[in-house]
């Protein structure tokens, strides 16, 4: 996962870059950011969830990283001089010209990869679920997350530099290579971990169950998730939120280039923060949240301050054009991008059914993609139809885009506290802890012993 999302914002950085170089506008590059999620989003994902019911994840996670390293060479190729200024490459660009041909054929690439890296999130999800069940299922997730958001802080700040490490005109070729042999390293190394845990199942003579028939895909469990209240609750929270963190990681270098007048390299150097924010605090707000509980609060929490932000971004920064604002909004935010996901991915084993589990992370993940599909699409129109007649890239007026976001944020509040509404009536453990504590185990021992 962490080459995985490193691989995800190689071109985040860049695209300053890449609308000098290769002409991509705000509008192709909100399409090429979308791309990545298409093919999940017309159905893959769900496919996805019933290979990994059935096949397991060793299986699911060499697919995964496979699709990942395929996907990622298609992009390398199309953003390359082998590739640009082609014959091939002419024709491409002919038809729809708002996308230039790199950019129609770095989004193909772009969507195998995301196949690839939601396979392997929900691979991930599913076997942290089954393997820390009634332990710390939080901390490990949490732990997790924090590997991913580490990949996120690596290649911001790699990928500036990375750019310019040939000496000469900076390149995107360079980091968008040196990411690709990183999954290619990654696929190495999950190949080894299937061969090392399939000879221990053999030594052991343990079966993984890998493929435990209890827990198989139905296709009637999809029609019953999608007729549960709290699963549509769950998973509108989640596009919600999502929708406005991710498309931000992506806009968010040129929105603080375009506010503070700085480089693309200044601008990526304070935008790391974000999840490195995230990286230090989900690990113990996962450990708190299996100790001591409280995740729908931490949900409610995570969204004020995701609303907050957006809105400093909309309306403050650009009347106070501060790097010191803007570091302070983005560590906040990255407090925000620590407390929701720790609290959301291991809520969802507590009020889904253990059979659904793996179709409900699919699912959820599947109306999460449909957000983060459209919504840099959306974006890139909003913010070229509110900068009508703006060609430098350094002059666009982010307020709109960035208020489409704090209104995002309004909306996943709105689906926190519904939860915790829920929650407080129905009791289904949201705000409990993980672990029982050790007088409670005592109790209940002591009662089935009574028994
Ligand atoms: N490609 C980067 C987005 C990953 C989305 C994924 N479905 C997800 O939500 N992962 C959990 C997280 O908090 O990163």
């Amino acid at each position: 996962m962490f080459f995985a999302y490193m691989f995800v914002d190689v071109m985040s950085p860049l695209q300053e870059l890449l609308e000098v170089r290769l002409g991509w506008s705000p509008t192709a590059f909100g399409n090429y950011a979308g791309a990545e999620y298409m093919l999940n989003v017309f159905g893959f994902l769900i496919v996805a969830g019933i290979i990994l019911d059935k096949m397991g994840v060793r299986f699911t996670g060499t697919l995964s990283a496979s699709l990942m390293v395929g996907g990622a060479v298609i992009k390398l190729y199309a953003i390359s001089p082998l590739f640009v200024g082609t014959a091939f490459d002419g024709w491409l660009s002919s038809w729809w010209t708002a996308m230039p041909g790199s950019a129609k054929l770095a989004a193909l690439g772009f969507m195998i990869f995301g196949c690839g890296c939601e396979m392997a999130g929900i691979t991930v999800s599913k076997a942290i679920a089954r393997w820390f069940d009634g332990k710390e299922m939080a901390l490990a997730m949490g732990c997790e997350m924090a590997l991913a958001r580490l990949g996120v802080f690596a290649v911001f700040s790699l990928s500036p530099r990375l750019s310019q490490a040939l000496g000469g005109d900076p390149s995107v070729v360079v980091p968008v290579a040196f990411c690709t042999v990183l999954l290619l390293i990654g696929l190495i190394c999950f190949i080894v971990f299937t061969v090392m845990d399939r000879t221990l199942d053999r030594q052991t003579g343990v079966g993984s169950g890998e493929t435990s028939s209890e827990e198989e895909f139905k296709l009637s469990d999809v029609g019953g998730l999608f007729r549960s209240r709290l699963f549509w609750i769950i998973a509108l929270l989640c596009v919600l939120y999502y929708s406005a963190i991710f498309p931000f990681q992506r806009f968010g270098t040129n929105m603080l280039q375009c506010n503070l007048g700085i480089s693309a390299e200044t601008a990526a150097d304070l935008l790391r923060w974000f999840p490195i924010g995230a990286l230090m605090l989900t690990p113990p707000l996962g450990y708190c949240l299996d100790k001591f509980g409280r995740g729908a609060t931490m949900l409610i929490l995570g969204s004020l301050l995701l609303i907050g932000c957006h809105l400093v971004f909309a309306l403050l920064l650009p009347a106070v054009p501060s790097q010191i604002l803007a570091l302070v909004t983005i560590l906040v935010l990255g407090v925000s991008f620590a407390l929701v996901p720790a609290a959301l991915w291991p809520s969802v084993p507590k009020v889904m059914d253990k059979r659904y589990l793996g179709s409900a992370y699919s699912l959820i993940f599947w109306v999460q993609n449909i957000g983060l599909f459209g919504v840099p699409i959306l974006f890139g129109n909003v913010l070229a139809a509110s900068n009508a007649g703006v060609t430098d890239p350094m002059e666009y007026d982010y307020t709109n885009p960035m208020l489409m976001f704090a209104g995002f944020g309004v909306l996943a509040l709105i689906f926190a506290l519904w939860l915790k509404i829920l929650d407080t009536r129905k009791h289904y453990g949201l705000e409990a802890p993980n672990i029982a504590s050790d007088t409670a185990v005592e109790a209940a021992e002591a009662e089935s012993a009574e028994e």
